[in-house]
């Protein structure tokens, strides 16, 4: 967002953590989540993940005095959260959540304007610092040009940025969001968490948000918190957190499918014997791996050195991947494993343009196709539209 966050004049001497959980168990007639601990530093963002149903929403609604814990205790800024007054409460924290209120009559801006409602005056009118807060706020989140709009007649996703503007207006010193990018579009969610991240680091504030887009919570969490089973199935760093025991764990798939590079999920692999051969290489065999993937049809890779781009979506989407180290010459055990699983395929497909030093014993795996007859193909497009390289076209 092309804003710029008004860090500087705002900026307070930090305590060390704004917001705590102690044992806490939260729920309804029973408990959801138990023994949930919390530290979250100023300064920061978290991103609180986990499958539907896991309890996130109801830890945000304990951390924010929305629900009362079933056990254990909420502190903010030093504070028992259950012993600060509405209005103490709410110079402190702010609550961005996915109900839909449908306030009637209400332009954008005054939607927004009620987020400074705990600093104004008893009769509840703004200031000129109060208007400026409620500029900013409209700014960050992009919705200047529809300040003045009927806030019923906005989109989903209008209503959700005039709805975090009037959380971040509230100027908290703890900032709760509660699914904050559902309703936005792709570069609207990258925009919104940047502006979050910025946000948290020039005001010090400590924001914490609930996401199911994982390849965002990676790029942009500097702590996250894993919900699951009952309670925290694991916190740590965005590097900790986003691997694939930690993935398969959490989501119940299969670690190869997830992808820590880029924080992506693989769609399921073909099943069955593998039909097709591809040699790729330094990012080549992408598409071509993603149409044999899209086509359902199984398929092996190789010889594939350790690391490369062609590597790691293979061992998603292959049913055999041939490895080699990676920067070395391809090893000649590695030729023989291509060869055999080469011999039970149908087809190859080359998506080389060119080998060099350490990838040219690949060549041998083109020579061996054709020895074994069968169809060579320049690319999965090719595969299954023709004209075959070499040999008769395969029947799948
Ligand atoms: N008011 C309520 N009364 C009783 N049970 C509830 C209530 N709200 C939610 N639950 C239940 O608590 C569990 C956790 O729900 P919660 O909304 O916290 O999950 P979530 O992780 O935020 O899910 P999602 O990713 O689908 O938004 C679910 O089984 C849900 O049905």
């Amino acid at each position: 967002m092309n804003a710029q966050i008004n860090g500087s004049t705002r900026r307070r001497q930090e305590p060390a953590t704004p917001l705590a959980a102690r044992n806490l168990s939260a729920g309804y007639a029973a408990p959801i989540v138990r023994g949930v601990e919390i530290d979250l530093a100023a300064g920061t963002l978290t991103a609180l993940i986990g499958p539907n149903g896991s309890g996130k929403s109801t830890i945000l609604k304990s951390l924010c005095g929305r629900l009362r814990p079933l056990a254990g205790t909420v502190i903010v800024e030093g504070a028992e959260l259950a012993s600060l007054r509405e209005r103490d409460l709410a110079r402190t924290l702010a609550v961005h959540d996915t109900s839909r209120p449908s306030p009637e009559l209400l332009t954008c801006r005054d939607v927004v304007e009620a987020g400074r409602f705990p600093h104004t005056g008893r009769f509840g009118s703004l200031t000129h610092a109060d208007r400026d807060a409620v500029q900013e706020a409209l700014a960050l989140c992009h919705i200047e040009d529809i300040s003045e709009r009927d806030f019923a007649t906005l989109s989903d996703g209008q209503r959700q940025r005039a709805l975090i503007a009037r959380a971040i207006c509230q100027e908290p010193r703890v900032l709760i969001l509660d699914e904050p990018t559902s309703y936005l579009d792709v570069s609207s969610q990258l925009e919104m968490l940047q502006m979050l991240r910025r946000l948290a680091r020039a005001r010090g504030i400590c924001v914490i948000a609930s996401l199911h887009e994982l390849a965002l919570a990676q790029k942009a969490a500097d702590h996250v918190i894993a919900v699951a089973r009952e309670g925290i199935a694991f916190q740590g760093s965005a590097r900790e957190a986003f691997t694939q025991e930690h993935m398969a764990n959490l989501y119940g798939i299969d670690p190869s499918s997830f992808n820590p590079a880029f924080g992506s999920f693989e769609m399921e692999r073909p099943r069955g014997s593998a039909r097709v051969f591809i040699v790729a290489g330094g990012g080549s065999g992408v598409e071509d791996m993603r149409e044999l993937q899209r086509r359902d049809v199984p398929f092996a890779a190789g010889v594939l050195h350790r690391g490369d781009i062609d590597w790691s979506l293979a061992r998603a989407l292959a049913v055999q991947v041939i490895d080699t180290p990676a920067f070395e010459p391809i090893e000649e055990r590695a030729i023989m494993d291509a060869k055999a699983a080469l011999e039970g395929c149908r087809a190859l497909i080359w998506s080389l343009e060119d080998t060099g030093a350490v990838n040219r014993r690949n060549r041998d795996l083109l020579e061996h196709a054709k020895a074994c007859n069968l169809p060579v193909y320049a690319s999965a497009t090719e595969l299954f539209n023709g004209p075959e390289l070499y040999g008769h076209a395969p029947t799948f």
